[in-house]
């Protein structure tokens, strides 16, 4: 049996589209902390939280940080697509590319996992293309009914649909041949 993962999130969609992938392989204990986010690219976001909440935990720790990029903009928002959710909404987001006929952009989720505190953080990362769309499909989660994938919005899908091909699903298939990996491989 692999060891339980601490996933340290303080988004409740987040926790749960986590454990229906990675259940019953892999048992996700969780916690609540609203960690720190600093300024920098995907990757460093990721590294600097997962330190963070390993120094927090004291223990080994998996966080993940989702960004939203906008080819037009050049990648923004980006990491920050949470500041811009919150103050813009759906309409806003889709207003932001008004200007431009390239309405296509990248869902990226960045987990980051460190076996204890002052340890390099080990990266897996998903990525989905998709195109900003007007919204469409329940809100429950985020930017799920603005994210277009294949013709139908991430709200308009079926949870394991989403997750078999999102971005999250994506980066979890890496990190969960990983840790199979690990536990075939006895450590020296
Ligand atoms: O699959 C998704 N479908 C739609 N929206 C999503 C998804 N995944 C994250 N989101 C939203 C949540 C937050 O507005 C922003 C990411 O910010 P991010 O910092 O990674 O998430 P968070 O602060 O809610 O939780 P955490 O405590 O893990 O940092 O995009
Ligand atoms: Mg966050």
């Amino acid at each position: 049996m692999a060891p339980p993962i601490h996933f340290i999130t303080g988004n409740a969609n987040k926790l749960r589209e986590v454990k229906a992938i990675l259940e019953p392989s892999i048992e996700i204990r969780s916690q609540s902390l609203d960690l720190e986010e600093i300024q920098g690219t995907i990757e460093e976001v990721a590294n600097s939280k997962c330190r963070r909440a390993a120094d927090l935990v004291n223990g080994p720790v998996l966080v993940e940080d989702t960004a939203l990029c906008f080819n037009a903009l050049k990648g923004l928002p980006g990491p920050y697509i949470k500041w811009f959710l919150d103050s813009l909404g759906h309409q806003g987001l889709n207003n932001l590319l008004a200007a431009y006929e390239d309405k296509s952009a990248e869902a990226v989720c960045t987990f980051a996992y460190s076996p204890g505190p002052g340890r390099d953080p080990i990266i897996f990362q998903g990525r989905t293309p998709g195109r900003i769309v007007p919204a469409r499909g329940p809100s429950n989660f985020g930017w799920d009914p603005v994210f277009e994938f294949e013709g139908k919005t991430y709200a308009e899908m079926e949870s394991a649909e989403k997750n078999k091909i999102s971005h999250r699903g994506r980066a979890l298939k890496k990190l969960q041949a990983w840790f199979e990996a690990q536990q075939e491989t006895p450590s020296s």
